[in-house]
Parts: C-alpha cells; sequence; structure tokens
C-alpha cells in the first residue's frame, strides 16, 4: 500500500503507488461500484482519459464514475478474500467538492483526496475496509463526519477548517492522526484511542496541553500552538519524539518521566535558563534536542553548558555534538580532580612568568636537585597540622614549618603567621595575579595557598619545608618541578574521625560527612596510584601517629642509623627475619604490600630492617643528591673566590638562566683552575726560596704543610675519620652537612677540581675585596690557610670544623646546604676512614 502520493503525479500512480503488475483500471471499462475486474496489462493511451472530459470534470467539482476509473490502482485481493478490486483511489489536486460517488467503492482501502475543495466526507462512512484516508488540504469543517470504518489506522485532515474535536472513541483503531492546520483549541475526545502512536496537532490554537492521558503516543507535534507550560504529559510513557516548537514554553519541568524520549524540539520558544536542561538531565534515552531561537541562546558557553547537562546528546540545535565539545564541557562545569591540579598549575606558572623571573632560593642549592620538602596530606583535622608542628619542633635543624595562606578566618587559638597566613579574598586573588603562589586550593568555601615565600623563607634557613595539605593541594603539587616527600595520615576509623570534627565544634553535619566522605578519595588514589605517597600513616591516635611520622622522618634522614645501631644488631640477629627480609619474594613483598594496601607498619621491624639493608646494599657511595649538594657547594665556593655572587645574574628572563649557570659554571672552573695553579706554583716557589737546595726534593715529596688544618677539628682534637674534611658523615649527609655548613679547603677544592670526585668544598664567606688581601697575603711568603691578622672585615677566614655553623652563604645571601632528604638512604657500615 502506498504511504503517500503525490498530487501531481497521481494520474500515472501505478510506478508510484506499488502497483507491482502494472495494471490499472480502464476509464473506457464501467463496472459496477467495487465490482470485481479482470486484471489487464496497461496499455499506452488508454490510461488517461481524455483531457476535455477531465476538465470539464473539474470544472464542476464532481467526481464522475469515469474519473474514479482513472484513479483507482493497487489491484489486489479484497478484504474477503475472494475477489480482485482496485483497494486504493487517488484523485488529489481536482478541485473536487462532491465525492459522493465513493459510496460505491465499498472496497477500497485507501482514499486520497488532497489538495481539493471538499466539503463533506460522509461517503467514508461506506467503506468498512478502509484503512488510510487521506483528506488534507480541503475544506472540512466537520470532524470526522463520517461512520467509523472500524480498522481506519491512518487519519490526514490537516489544512482543513475544523475546529473542534469530537470523541474518537469508536476509531479505536486509529494509529496516526494528523490535524495540523486547524482551528482546534483544545485536544478531547482521543481518550479511547488506544492505539494511536502518532499525533500531529500542529498550528492550531491550543494553548495548554491536555487530554492526551495515557495514549500510546510515540510521537506527538504541538508545533506553532500558543502552549506556555509543558504539562498533563505526566503518563505519556511511550513518547519518544516531541515537537513543542514554536510555541512559548519557559520550563522544561514536565518531560522528567518521559522516560523513553529520545527527541525533543523546542526551538522557537522562551526558555531562558540553561538550568531547565536539568529537567531532562535524567532522561537516558534523549539524543536530540533543538533549543535554537530561544532566549537561552544569548548566554554565553551556552552550549557547552547543555552539553555537560545532557551529556548523552549527539545532536544539540540540529548540530552534532562531539566528543571534544563534550570534554570540553566536563572539564569546564565538573572538571576531574587531574584537570583541576593542572590549571591551578598552569595558572601559577603563567602568573608567575609575568613577574621579574629571579632565581630563588628554593632552585638554588642544585640545578639537579629539587628543593627538600616534606608534605603531610590527609583529610581535614586529621590532625596533620599538630604533627607538621610537632616535627618541624622535633627536627628544628631539618624542617620548618611552611605557613600557608588562607582566606578562612582564625579559629580561636590559632595565630596569624604561625598555623595561616590569615588574607582576605582580594589580597589572595592579588597574590595569585602576581604569581606568588606554587598551588591553591578552594576548599569548604575558602582559598588556601602555598606561596613561594612560604618556601622562600624556609630555603634561605637551609632548611626543608614541611607543609601539610588536602589532596587536590597534592594534586598540583606534583606538578611543580618539586619532589616532596609525601606521607599520608589517614583515619581508619571513620566513627573517631567523625567525632574529632565534632568534637572541635566548627563544623556543620554536612562539613563533617562531607570530610568522612572524602576519607574514600584517599584511599582510592593510594590503591589504585601505589607509590602516590612515600608513606601511609593511620592518625586515629595522635601520639601513635606521631611516633610513626617521626619515625619515617628518621629514616629519610638517615638519623635511624646511629640511633638504630644497637636495635639492628638484635634484629639482625634473628636469622629468621634476615633471611625473610633478605628474600625480596617475601620481605620485600611486605614493605610494598604495605605501601599497596596503603598502611605502613612501622610496628614491623623486620620490614624495616629490610628495607633500609637492601637500601645500604643498592645505594652507591653517593646518592645524585650528595652530588648534586657538593657541586652545588663547589660552585658556591668558586663563586666567593671569584668575589661573585648570584645577584648578579638573577634578573635574567627564566629561559636563559640554566644556559647561563652552566657557561658562568664552565668558566668560573676555568678560571679557578688557573687560579689554583697559580697559588700553588706561588706556594712552591715561596717554600724553594727559603729551602736549602739540597732538600728541596724531599720537601717536594711531602704533603702540603697546610694539610693539618684541613682535617676537620672538634673541641676535642681532630674529628671523627669517618667524616670527610667538611664534616659530611657519609652515612648521614643531611645531618652532618648542616652541623659543618661554612667548612672549606682550598686544597680540597683544588683536589676535587682535578679528580672530579675529591673531598666536598663548603661555602667561604669571601668579599670580593678579600681576594686582594689574599694576594697580598700570600705575596708576603704566607699560603693561603695561613693565620692573618685580623682586620675588620676583610680578612680570609678559613673556618674549621667545630666552629659555629654559619647561616648565610657566602658572598651575598648564601645559606647552609641541607640535600633533599636522602631516599630511605641508611648504610650500617661507615665509610673507610680516609687516609692520613
Ligand atoms: N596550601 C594548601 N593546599 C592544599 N590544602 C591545604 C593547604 N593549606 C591547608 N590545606 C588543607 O585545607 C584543609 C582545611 O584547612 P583547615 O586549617 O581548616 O583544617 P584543619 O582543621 O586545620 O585540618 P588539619 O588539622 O588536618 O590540618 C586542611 O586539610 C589543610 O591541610
Amino acid at each position: 500500500m502506498s504511504a503517500a502520493v503525490s498530487p501531481r503525479l497521481s494520474h500515472t500512480p501505478l510506478s508510484l503507488d506499488g502497483n507491482p503488475l502494472g495494471y490499472r483500471a480502464s476509464a473506457s471499462t464501467p463496472r459496477s461500484p467495487g465490482a470485481p475486474v479482470s486484471p489487464e496489462p496497461e496499455s499506452a493511451g488508454v490510461s488517461s482519459a481524455s483531457e476535455e472530459e477531465e476538465n470539464s470534470m473539474e470544472e464542476d467539482g464532481i467526481l464522475t464514475e469515469e474519473e474514479v476509473s482513472s484513479c483507482l490502482y493497487n489491484l489486489g485481493l479484497s478484504a474477503t478474500g475472494l475477489e480482485y478490486l482496485y483497494l486504493c483511489l487517488s484523485a488529489p489536486g481536482r478541485n473536487l467538492t462532491d465525492v459522493s460517488i465513493l459510496c460505491n467503492y465499498v472496497h477500497l482501502q485507501k482514499l486520497e483526496l488532497p489538495y481539493n475543495k471538499i466539503k463533506d466526507l460522509s461517503c467514508v462512512s461506506h467503506m468498512p475496509y478502509l484503512l488510510v484516508l487521506d483528506a488534507s488540504h480541503n475544506e472540512l469543517s466537520d470532524f470526522f463526519g463520517f461512520q467509523p470504518p472500524k480498522n481506519l489506522k491512518e487519519v490526514n485532515l490537516s489544512y482543513n477548517h475544523m475546529s473542534e474535536m469530537k470523541d474518537l472513541t469508536a476509531f479505536s483503531s486509529l494509529s496516526k492522526l494528523n490535524l495540523d492546520h486547524n482551528s482546534f483549541r483544545e485536544i478531547r475526545g482521543l481518550e479511547k484511542c488506544s492505539s494511536l502512536a502518532h499525533l500531529s496537532l500542529a498550528h492550531n490554537r491550543l494553548s495548554r496541553i491536555s487530554g492526551l492521558a495515557n495514549l500510546p503516543l510515540r510521537e506527538l507535534c504541538l508545533r506553532g500552538n500558543q502552549i506556555r507550560k509543558i504539562e498533563n504529559m505526566e503518563t505519556l510513557w511511550t513518547l519518544q519524539t516531541l515537537d513543542l516548537s514554536s510555541n512559548r514554553i519557559q520550563s522544561l519541568s514536565g518531560l522528567q518521566n518521559l522516560h523513553l524520549l529520545g527527541s525533543i524540539n523546542l526551538e522557537n520558544n522562551q526558555i531562558s535558563d540553561i538550568k531547565e536542561a536539568s529537567h531532562i538531565h535524567d532522561l537516558p534515552l534523549l539524543r536530540e534536542l533543538n533549543l535554537q531561537k530561544n532566549p537561552v541562546q544569548d548566554q554565553t558557553d551556552h552550549r557547552l553548558a547543555v552539553v555537560f547537562l545532557l551529556q548523552r546528546l549527539t545532536s544539540l540545535d540540529q548540530q552534532g555534538v562531539t566528543a571534544e565539545e563534550k570534554v570540553s564541557a566536563v572539564n569546564k562545569y565538573d572538571p576531574p580532580p587531574e584537570v583541576v591540579a593542572a590549571r591551578d598549575h598552569m595558572m601559577h606558572v603563567v602568573y608567575q612568568l609575568g613577574q621579574p623571573q629571579v632565581i630563588f632560593d628554593s632552585t638554588l642549592p642544585s640545578l639537579d636537585a629539587p628543593y627538600p620538602m616534606l608534605v603531610l596530606a590527609g583529610p581535614q583535622a586529621c590532625g596533620k597540622r599538630e604533627l607538621a608542628h610537632r616535627l618541624c619542633q622535633e627536627f628544628s635543624d631539618f624542617f620548618a614549618y611552611g605557613t600557608c595562606h588562607t582566606t578562612r578566618s582564625p579559629y580561636f587559638g590559632e595565630l596569624d603567621g604561625c598555623d595561616y597566613h590569615y588574607v582576605t579574598e582580594e589580597v589572595f586573588q592579588d597574590m595569585v595575579y602576581m604569581g606568588k603562589f606554587i598551588q591553591t586550593i578552594q576548599y569548604a568555601g575558602h582559598r588556601y595557598g602555598l606561596s613561594r615565600e612560604a618556601l622562600e623563607g624556609v630555603a634561605r634557613e637551609g632548611l626543608a619545608c614541611c607543609v601539610h595539605m588536602e589532596l587536590e593541594g597534592v594534586r598540583s603539587l606534583k606538578n611543580t618541578y618539586f619532589e616532596p616527600r609525601y606521607v599520608l595520615l589517614i583515619p581508619t576509623d571513620r566513627e573517631e574521625y567523625a567525632r574529632r570534627l565534632r568534637r572541635r565544634g566548627l563544623y556543620s553535619r554536612a562539613q563533617i560527612d562531607s570530610a568522612v566522605s572524602r576519607i574514600d578519595a584517599y584511599v582510592h588514589i593510594n590503591r589504585e596510584h601505589p607509590g602516590y605517597f612515600d608513606n601511609v600513616i593511620p592518625c586515629d591516635n595522635p601520639a601513635e601517629a606521631y611516633k610513626t611520622l617521626s619515625q619515617v622522618v628518621r629514616e629519610y634522614l638517615g638519623l635511624e642509623e646511629q640511633r638504630g645501631a644497637t636495635t639492628d644488631n638484635t634484629v639482625t640477629g634473628d636469622s629468621q627475619n634476615e633471611e625473610r627480609s633478605r628474600d625480596p619474594a617475601t620481605g620485600g613483598a611486605v614493605g610494598l604490600h604495605a605501601r599497596a594496601t596503603g598502611v605502613t607498619e612501622p610496628s614491623e621491624p623486620s620490614s624495616r630492617t629490610y628495607h633500609s639493608k637492601l637500601q645500604a646494599r643498592l645505594t652507591p657511595q653517593k646518592s645524585s643528591a650528595e652530588i648534586a649538594s657538593m657541586q652545588r657547594r663547589r660552585q658556591l665556593a668558586r663563586e666567593a673566590l671569584m668575589g661573585r655572587s648570584p645577584g648578579a645574574y638573577t634578573q635574567l628572563p627564566n629561559r636563559y638562566r640554566y644556559l647561563h649557570l652552566i657557561h658562568l659554571y664552565q668558566l668560573h672552573l676555568y678560571l679557578l683552575q688557573l687560579y689554583l695553579l697559580y697559588l700553588y706554583l706561588l706556594q712552591l716557589f715561596s717554600r724553594v726560596s727559603v729551602t736549602a737546595p739540597g732538600s728541596m726534593g724531599s720537601q717536594l715529596q711531602q704533603d702540603p704543610p697546610s694539610m693539618s688544618s684541613m682535617i676537620p677539628m672538634t673541641s676535642d682534637g681532630p674529628a671523627d675519620p669517618s667524616e670527610d674534611s667538611f664534616g659530611e658523615s657519609r652515612a648521614g649527609s643531611g645531618l652532618s652537612l648542616r652541623s659543618s655548613a661554612g667548612a672549606f679547603s682550598l686544597q680540597d677544592t683544588a683536589e676535587g677540581l682535578e679528580t672530579g670526585v675529591g673531598p666536598d668544598v663548603e661555602p667561604l664567606d669571601i668579599p670580593g675585596q678579600d681576594l686582594d688581601s689574599l694576594r697580598d697575603h700570600m705575596s708576603s711568603g704566607h699560603t693561603p690557610d695561613a693565620p692573618r691578622p685580623p682586620s675588620s672585615g676583610n680578612v680570609l677566614e678559613v673556618r674549621r670544623i667545630g666552629s659555629e655553623p654559619v647561616s648565610a652563604r657566602p658572598g651575598s645571601n648564601a645559606k647552609p646546604i641541607l640535600p633533599p632528604i636522602p631516599s630511605g638512604r641508611k648504610t650500617t657500615e661507615h665509610p673507610a676512614p680516609k687516609p692520613d
């Protein structure tokens, strides 16, 4: 059966309307109405009645039998199955006014009479087998003005003059009804149309949606009415396509329950708020949405916002939604934590680039080794701030508290500058614009940030910075060039943690719930990304947590070595433990497992022993951090010798900074070598000049006479031979380096330069003019380290180990050196004493 017939082609409907046999009724073959016919092959010339005849018929608008003959098509079995009949009639665009003759064609199943002037369709009452009726573009004013054909399925009465719907209960088979372009003001009479799947009432005068309850509609078109509100549609469970374009709708409320909706057209309405999209957010099958010509289009990024709210859309405003758009939308409105962190990092880098570039104290210790930091991470009020303070107190030689900025106001007992720098939102934002932060986060409506200055202050002291932060802060910090140690403090007892939060009396119930739920984020990231945190410490009991933390820190610093020597013996005496710890398949797994499961077991001596021993075996004599530290000190010494301070190139643009440093380094190296050669020759000459010629050879073979002054001394005598001449204990670099800061030896510098692995050089405070004094001093026959009379600040002082530590870098703003926290390095054996 033909679905549609073009009115202008209706004279030759055979090829278009599915008559496979190519038969049609001959106009010259009269037959009784509905009478069976024998199929005849169509012959050219017979198919059309004479034009004159047709014109005369069209003029008076009465459909005649001859014309009917020419309009019949689709020969087939009658509904009874007993005879062959023409089942369809198509007479479009003939200006017909009277089609009463069709009362005789009782077997018709499809009747197409569009583009005529028909006012009366009562003939349809005589077509009990009619399935499809198309009477669009006529002058009908009587709604369904005929007796219901029992099986009528599709009716098109669009473009007529009907204004009132009547009860269609009798049309129970009706599945498709088109009533567009009439004058209906209200939908009614459809309640019993239990098969109605497609209904179109476009361009009528409807002002509200009604009369559709419980209809099995799959497609509903109410375009071009005056509807203001989506209502009475809750029961249209089966609706898949909805066209409400060109109405006056302001809200999408009312569509929430239509779970099968796949396409909504709301073009040309009054929707002005993007949030309206949230009403259809949960429709699982929604793929197409048209919001063109709505006020909402004026909002910037409205498309991204809608794409974000309705992420299942494949087409928005008749334009395909791309994957890129979806990603951008999510990144804009609900960015994943990684994106937040990356953006935060990017923002601070960009703002910082806008500022004059300087070499920061926190980058100076070495270009290779990042500034040492310890980050205590964990959910709010897990006690990490107290732990950080305590740690900095106990290990004050190593750590200082990095005070962050916050926009929240201080709680009772908190001190500005101690716990946080409390600033206003404006000040905080200004600091952001000035590129002062390394990372920031927004937490519980407040902003927190670690400023560069907080870090620099600690770096200037030569200490490692200890900070505490939330997971978001850790994520951001991980994007920077800093490589802190991250210790996760995690509450394992949620009840206790919630109680602790409640006890503080500072947080609302929602805040407490949120804080408790954030534990999962920490657990998740620790489980999914082994190694994300270097250590995980349960913090249910603050005292226990601190004990574990300080233990961990000691291990980092290598301080455990000295203290745990006896412990080691007892532990290593346990052969079983030792065996286990040596076996990477068992002991090693314990350590890894502890990390992976997120709980370290500091009370597990075997794993600790195994770990430290393994580290001791695997770690080379010097770690990269130590080497970096030594290189830096050598460089500082050279700078000091040359009377240079870093201030000369601190204003260099960032990108030339490292290149410039390398060139300077090479130049220094070269000049220093020349200078040392010169000094050495001077020294030789001076000695040769005071030594008898016969003893000259033996004198030359001796160690340099100043060697004794190079041996580190303590107040009680020579220093521990396990320390090198700079007091740097190989086993515990962090501790010894700090205590020996300021020691220096020219010979050692020369030695180090020649061998490349010589003793370390500590920076020497030599102002520029000291060089002249040094030259004068040596030209008078003294060695550089020979004592010189004191003068007012222009004296070259060779500090011995054991003198009080120097807190400032030689030259301008040098600082004592704290190497990056050694990576758990522990050696059981002390380095072999240096030969005298
Ligand atoms: N710069 C920062 N980056 C990321 N997180 C930060 C930063 N500064 C502070 N925080 C974290 O913000 C959260 C809220 O800070 P607040 O001072 O209100 O909590 P707290 O009660 O002191 O928590 P805690 O005792 O665990 O430190 C804390 O978890 C804190 O560690």
